[in-house]
């Protein structure tokens, strides 16, 4: 295979999946056995089958290959012997390194960033999403012309020819490359603004906005599906979620919470307080810049929410680097001053020995003492006193909605957990004295 043909377009999910060794290079990170275990998730999102890994050390990266040449040709005799279609290395590679690694290896090289692009590709639903990825990946192939050329005229149905290779070409390429990334950015400019009206829309309703926030696979759309009866994608997959999906979320009124599981349909207040909840997509470390940069007007949602709820996978064992790539990209984005909760999802999967004893506490980040509560929202836990501190937190902003008189509260998992009420202060203010110390 050449290296003109990656194996990378969204039509491969349907064949069967092509073989893949995975290549971490250890420069001393913790969990860098977490990450190359990322990356084979990631591999197995987009399409392929992860059969070998291989890992070195080094304290730098060599500037030709990456690897040195004899880790290069072992990795070549791995993958000839589990007949590997693509070898993926965990860190970014340079133009350069790639086009010599291919060389080398005698098989599609690729990084994290490219499948992340290339899984990206295959997610994206709507209108907006599909824009931005185009947008991401385009950006992308200007720093790599040529090579993945081809690739990206089968994406976009041909928006250029090409002949031969040479200086004239790559010249043509970039020129047509350049053109697609403004056209692209033309259309996204118009998308954006229809979003912002959207938005300005929601804001003259004056509902309160709370949007997840969080690492990919961290529970956010399970999490969002229970407490709004949504229905929106949730799976075992990094990057399920690329589109933002809201709902309206009813909650009790204070002093009606207690004991109520807070779905609209089955409780019995008669009034409550209506907040206006986003699921939206997942981060991850080493986001594409390019990707952060196409998915503005997705993230600009998180941004300009009232609320954060920072959803973390307490159950992974790397979930405290998970929560400070969130937060760099929550600087990034312009979302670091947003009030925000860490809400450590996932704790029906944590031993015994690791439950708190509160399930509701706080948390120091960053100099910032966050307003933390652990939940599950595979089994409902935790889940009743995340709905009271959110009535709690909607009070004194003062919207109210007129919620279906109903039947008593059917069984919830609050019953199990009363001795566990949340006190999270409704302006969510550092040192508050309603806080409960650290689980
Ligand atoms: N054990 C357990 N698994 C959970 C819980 N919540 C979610 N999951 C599982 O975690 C996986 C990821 O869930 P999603 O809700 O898709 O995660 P997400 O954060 O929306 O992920 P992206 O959209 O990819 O960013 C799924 O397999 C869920 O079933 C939980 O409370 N406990
Ligand atoms: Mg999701």
């Amino acid at each position: 295979m050449t290296s003109n043909a990656s194996s990378f377009t969204s039509s491969r999910a349907a064949e069967a999946p092509p073989a893949a060794v995975l290549v971490g290079v250890d420069f001393g990170e913790p969990h860098f056995d977490a990450d190359l275990q990322e990356l084979g998730l990631l591999a197995a999102t987009a399409g392929l089958n992860p059969v070998a890994r291989i890992t070195c050390k080094r304290r730098a990266p060599d500037a030709a290959l990456f690897v040195g040449s004899g880790k290069a040709e072992e990795i070549r005799m791995l993958a000839i012997e589990h007949g590997a279609k693509e070898v993926l290395f965990d860190q970014a590679l340079s133009p350069v390194q790639q086009r010599n690694l291919e060389q080398a290896i005698g098989l599609p090289v690729n990084d994290r960033t490219l499948i992340i692009l290339d899984i990206f590709a295959q997610r994206a639903r709507s209108h907006e999403g599909k824009l931005q990825v185009e947008l991401a990946r385009l950006q992308y192939l200007a720093t790599r012309l040529v090579r993945r050329w081809s690739h990206l005229e089968r994406q976009q149905g041909g928006i250029g020819t090409r002949g031969g290779p040479g200086e004239t070409q790559i010249e043509l390429d970039r020129r047509m490359i350049g053109e697609a990334i403004k056209r692209t950015k033309e259309r996204l400019a118009k998308v954006k603004r229809q979003r912002q009206t959207q938005r300005r829309q929601r804001q003259r309703r004056e509902t309160l906005s709370v949007s997840f926030v969080g690492y990919t696979n961290a529970g956010k759309s399970t999490l969002f599906n229970a407490l709004t009866k949504a229905r929106a994608y949730a799976a075992d997959q990094l990057f399920a979620t690329l589109d933002t999906t809201t709902r309206q979320l009813y909650l009790a009124g204070a002093g009606e919470a207690s004991g109520a599981d807070g779905a609209s349909t089955e409780t019995g207040w008669t009034a409550g307080r209506v907040v206006s909840l986003s699921d939206t997509v997942g981060f991850i470390r080493d986001l594409p810049h390019g990707l952060i940069e196409a998915f503005e007007a997705t993230l600009q949602e998180a941004a300009d929410a009232d609320l954060l709820l920072h959803v973390v996978d307490a159950s992974n064992p790397g979930h405290l680097e998970q929560m400070d790539e969130v937060r760099r990209v929550l600087g990034e984005i312009g979302a670091a001053d947003v009030p925000q909760w860490l809400i450590f999802n996932k704790l029906d999967a944590l031993p015994e020995s690791q439950r708190p004893a509160q399930l509701a506490g706080s948390m120091e980040m960053e100099g910032r003492r966050l307003p933390r509560l652990f939940v599950s929202a595979r089994s409902g836990e935790g889940l009743p006193g995340l709905r009271a501190a959110l009535s709690e937190w909607a009070r004194p902003h003062g919207q109210t909605a007129r919620l279906p008189q109903a039947q008593p509260a059917s069984e919830s998992a609050s019953e199990t957990l009363g001795h566990n009420p949340p006190h999270f202060p409704s302006a969510c203010t550092p040192g508050d004295p309603r806080f409960l110390p650290d689980a």
